[in-house]
């Protein structure tokens, strides 16, 4: 913008010279030409102000003019001629040169006319007059030479003059070209020192913006500088404070340090005294070490007494042992069913068709069945008795007595029944195979035994054995004893094992027994759980118990029509003393042993066949057990039938002389069910009275 503001100025400073030069032409040129009467100009080009200097020119005399203005007045003659000169102009009138014809007196330049009347002299004084007016027009034409000289004299000098002053113009005008030149010249200087003015003032500008940035970054960097300054002004307050704090704390410390130097001193020397003490404590230490090690030793060695007189205690027990246990009445008994048919089969003395009473004690009296424990004191003995009439209209009372490891009266809780069951549990852990299986008719409290109910009093022997295991195997291994436990769980169902634990809900395989020379049973394709705590095995049940198949009969209401293995195997590694050992414990939860006829499964197909081969495997265990007891007597080559039933064959190391079985035989209170009742006591007192040897256990050491 400024760069076009000045390119306007040079058209400014080129008019300057020329108005500079003005007044020197007005003052030059005025002089000469004050006297302007003439009329002459001087003209200059484009000049405005004073009049226009012209040419000086020579003034004209027109004769003519006054020739003619003279027409009434003589002609002015000159002083030395009084007639008409050849080649003047000057004409006398007309009249003047009638009049001799009328009596002129004299003719001529000064002649003396005589008054010839009245016109003469009128014509003397006009005679007169035209002389007057001659000598005034030559006086006047004199006087116009006069002032025509002076005129050419003026005139010559304003030539002179003009020449002058054409020289000065001229001058003038050489002196305007060169300041022009110089005004360019100093023009162009002026728009070099312009631009260069306008460079610097934008480098000026540029550098002023730079320098302005600068500043603003100085000052940013002073106001950084200074807020740090502040902070660490700050903290050097804080730091002196610190400093000032400290220098107080250490003096305190110094203080303290020359106490606890003191103090130092005087622990140094009871430190000294507690050397002494403690050498005489290691001492003491090593002597209690060395006794910790031989109350251990005996420990281990007691505990290896205590299993040895824990199994000598069951093998004098016997090692086929059978528990009684009856179930309490339950409201669902209390039916019209089952309190008619008893009226006939208990001889309590209740007749049809009379009402039934609706007090529920008192139908407990009728439904229950004559079962009597006279042994308060070791609880082994169990007497049924059977009242009958004889045809003769006699009272005939049928007394059977039973004689068991344990009889279980009705209000026997679950703890109490695995308290005995416990030292069985005891022994898997110790390396002994174990079976332990629930006889009894269909409702009796087989399920209810193993399994048992979902609180803790009526949790089963299965989950108890397990927790009972899952413990032992915690307790031993302060004595060096490490378990891995792992189980399987399979269903007999009509001659049929089924995985419960397999993967779909229905098991579709085919399994087979192997039993292997070391004792061990296996079958094959099933799925064997690692068994990790007890909430596991709870779970790992509970999906067993819901595979399960079950199937109503007219004897109970959820009847398990096939017999569930539950095996929990456990190998322990001592390693302390090396020893190994491993361990089988088979829950068995039996089908039903109902007859045929009691069962109600007679007119259904299915019902009869699953009955007939629960029977059929039942009595495949009474027989493999009668086998065993003619073996334990002495029949040393009696061929034990293990085969006859998939029951048997699988739990044939679990009924041999290598391990140790307990029969729960589980009886109904009912009056109703006494016969079934009868043959499941005889059943197990049979299996009861068996010897099948003396159980063996399955331990080896490193060595060995
Ligand atoms: N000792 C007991 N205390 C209380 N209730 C019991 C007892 N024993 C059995 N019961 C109850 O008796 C009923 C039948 O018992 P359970 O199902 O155990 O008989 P079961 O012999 O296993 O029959 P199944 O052979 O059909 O399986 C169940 O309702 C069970 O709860």
């Amino acid at each position: 913008m400024n760069g076009l503001k000045r390119k306007t100025a040079p058209d400014d400073t080129t008019d300057q010279p020329r108005k500079r030069l003005a007044p020197i032409l007005e003052s030059e040129i005025k002089q000469p030409l004050q006297d302007s009467k003439t009329g002459t100009n001087l003209t200059l080009p484009k000049r405005t102000g004073p009049p226009p200097l012209t040419r000086p020119r020579a003034p004209e005399m027109n004769i003519t003019r006054r020739t003619q203005r003279a027409t009434s007045a003589p002609p002015t003659r000159p002083p030395s001629s009084t007639g008409s000169r050849p080649g003047s102009s000057i004409a006398r009138p007309t009249t003047a040169a009638k009049r001799p014809a009328a009596g002129r007196v004299a003719s001529g330049p000064g002649a003396q006319l005589k008054p010839n009347g009245p016109f003469d002299f009128q014509f003397q004084a006009l005679e007169d007059r035209v002389a007057s007016v001659e000598n005034a027009r030559a006086a006047d034409q004199a006087r116009m030479h006069a002032d025509m000289e002076s005129e050419r004299t003026k005139v010559a000098e304003l030539q002179a003059n003009h020449l002058a002053m054409s020289r000065e113009l001229a001058a003038a005008k050489s002196q305007e070209l060169t300041q022009r030149r110089e005004l360019g010249i100093a023009s162009d200087e002026l728009e070099q020192l312009k631009r260069r003015h306008a460079n610097t003032i934008a480098d000026m500008e540029m550098d002023t913006s730079r320098k302005d940035r600068k500043i603003r970054e100085l000052e940013e960097e002073l106001r950084s500088t200074q807020a740090d300054l502040e902070t660490e002004r700050g903290t050097v307050t804080t730091l002196k404070a610190t400093v000032s704090h400290q220098s107080t704390a250490q003096i305190t410390f110094t203080t303290q340090i020359s106490a606890l130097q003191a103090q130092v001193t005087a622990l140094q020397s009871a430190l000294d005294v507690c050397t002494g003490q403690k050498t005489q404590q290691e001492w003491d230490l090593e002597k209690a070490t060395k006794r910790i090690e031989e109350l251990e030793r005996e420990t281990r060695e007691g505990e290896m007494m205590r299993r040895k007189l824990h199994n000598i205690i069951q093998e004098l027990k016997g090692n086929i042992r059978v528990f009684c246990r009856v179930r309490p009445i339950l409201p669902s008994d209390l039916v019209p069913a089952n309190l008619a048919k008893s009226s006939s089969g208990s001889g309590s003395g209740f007749s049809t068709p009379e009402p039934l009473p609706e007090d529920e004690d008192k139908l407990r009296e009728i439904a229950r069945a004559a079962i009597e424990y006279p042994d308060q004191l070791d609880h082994k003995e169990i007497v049924v008795s059977f009242s009958s009439e004889s045809a003769m209209g006699q009272e005939r009372k049928d007394q059977w007595a039973f004689n068991f490891d344990k009889v279980f009266e009705p209000q026997s809780s679950q703890a109490e029944v695995f308290e005995e069951v416990s030292q069985l549990v005891q022994s898997c852990t110790d390396g002994y195979n174990v079976c332990v299986f629930a006889y009894g008719q269909t409702g009796s409290g087989k399920s209810f035994t193993m399994e048992g109910g979902s609180s803790n009093s009526t949790t089963g022997m299965i989950p108890r054995a397990v927790e009972q295991v899952f413990r032992v195997a915690d307790e031993m291994k302060s004595k060096g004893w490490e378990y891995v436990m792992e189980g399987q769980m399979l269903e007999i169902y009509n001659e049929t094992i089924n995985d419960l634990l397999g993967k779909g809900e229905f098991d579709k395989k085919k399994h087979e027994i192997k039993h292997d020379k070391s004792g061990r049973t296996t079958v094959t394709d099933v799925n064997v759980v690692p068994l990790t705590s007890p909430s596991q095995v709870r779970s790992v049940l509970s999906l067993a118990q819901s595979r399960r198949t079950v199937a109503a009969t007219l004897m109970n209401e959820r009847s398990s029509r096939s017999h569930s293995v539950f095996t929990l195997r456990i190998r322990g590694t001592n390693s302390m003393t090396g020893e190994t050992c491993e361990g089988s414990l088979n829950l068995v939860d039996l089908a039903g042993s109902e007859r045929l006829e009691k069962s109600g499964a007679g007119n259904d197909k299915d019902r009869l066949r699953e009955t007939q081969n629960i029977n059929r495997s039942l009595s495949a265990l009474g027989d493999v057990i009668a086998a065993l007891g003619e073996k334990g007597d002495g029949k040393g080559d009696k061929h034990i039938p293990y085969r006859n039933s998939k029951l048997t064959y699988l739990l044939q190391n679990s009924l041999s002389g290598n391990s140790k079985t307990l029969m729960v035989l589980n009886l109904s209170p009912l009056a109703n069910h006494l016969n079934e009742s009868l043959c499941s006591l005889r059943f197990a007192t049979k299996v009861n009275n068996t010897t099948i040897g003396t159980a063996k256990k399955q331990s080896r050491t490193a060595a060995s």
